[in-house]
């Protein structure tokens, strides 16, 4: 009853011109006769490194899937900050320490999850750092897709071949993620490990200010947000956008910093800009973008699941809500 009425409204929207993407090969939409069910790897952006290892098929973790790579796909990109960790909660600076997440880190992962669960992913993508990883992980126990990550053994062509799921039921049911030490927090240098409060009390605020929030000035011994940028954001172009492009639903989960260098970038705001340095993530918050025709849009950050607004934004996402809602019930 629920597909009929889903394949009438699909056609419906096709007859209007309204483009419904496959969003990639999740259960949902590997049901509905897809227009674009093909890949046409010359058109496919992907970094050199990633395409010459998708020949592999076990590399391209999403090589099964259904890539769309019509320039007019619309794909949904998903920033989350990590939830509070033991180090946020004592106000030290952690930079590239590898911390845990707090019980109240461990409970905004999951609130963040229960914010994007009707929300498609197709793929994840954290840092090295267990704070990330966590949060991705406990985020994705919520989504209504129920798939599960299973984390990508990138490290080398070798060992993502032995690794690599090759039953396509399999695939099908779990999401791919990457880790990536490019999308670790900045390297704070000197200042790991050291009270905020009393760094500030010791060298002054202004300094301290300086050190945290300005985009060209490095802590001592540290990464200062350019620096940052420099390995965040051309990760980001290479190995996230073409992905993006071709049409796979992604979900970045990072840092404070890594993740304002990455918002710079999808909201163009130059250093200059006085955003960029009153600009704060919340732990826990995910935020939304759109990518369509080489554009990133931003949505704001999901409220909650049975909040409609986010999904009003396009024809996609509500259909692919409404699909979500068919099948649970
Ligand atoms: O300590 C850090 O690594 C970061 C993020 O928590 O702090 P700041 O807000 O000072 O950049």
């Amino acid at each position: 009853m629920a597909a009929t009425f889903f394949h009438q409204l699909v056609a419906g929207l096709n007859g209007l011109g309204i483009d419904v993407p496959s969003f990639g090969s999740s259960r949902i939409f590997g049901k509905l006769p897809s227009t674009r069910l093909f890949f046409n790897s010359s058109h496919h952006k992907l970094h050199p490194v990633l395409a010459s290892i998708s020949h592999a098929s076990a590399v391209d973790p999403t090589s099964s899937h259904s890539i769309s790579h019509d320039s007019s796909t619309e794909s949904t990109l998903i920033l989350i900050r990590h939830g509070e960790s033991m180090w946020n909660e004592k106000n030290l600076f952690t930079g590239c320490c590898d911390v845990p997440l707090t019980k109240r880190g461990v409970e905004e992962a999951i609130e963040a999850g229960k914010r994007i669960s009707y929300i498609p992913v197709d793929l994840i993508f954290t840092s090295g750092l267990i704070r990330a990883k966590m949060t991705a992980m406990l985020a994705m126990t919520q989504h209504q897709e129920k798939k599960v990550p299973i984390i990508v053994h990138n490290e080398s062509e070798q060992a993502t071949l032995w690794s690599g799921v090759y039953s396509e039921k399999t695939t099908k049911q779990s999401i791919p993620v990457i880790t990536t030490w490019q999308l670790n927090e900045r390297m704070y240098g000197d200042l790991q490990g050291l009270n905020k409060k009393e760094t500030a009390e010791k060298y002054g605020k202004e300094q301290v200010h300086e050190w945290r929030r300005s985009y060209d000035i490095s802590p001592p011994n540290g990464e200062s947000l350019e620096m940052c940028s420099r390995r965040a954001v051309a990760y980001f172009k290479d190995f996230i956008e073409p992905h993006l492009e071709s049409g796979k639903h992604v979900m970045v989960a990072a840092h404070a910093n890594s993740l304002r260098s990455i918002i710079m970038y999808l909201d163009r705001l130059t250093s200059q800009e006085k955003q960029v340095t009153s600009l704060e993530l919340s732990t826990g918050v995910p935020l939304l973008y759109i990518y369509k025709e080489g554009k990133f849009s931003s949505r704001g950050s999901p409220v909650g699941p049975t909040e409609a607004g986010v999904y009003a934004y396009t024809q996609n996402l509500a259909i692919y809500r409404q699909q979500l809602d068919e099948m649970s019930h």
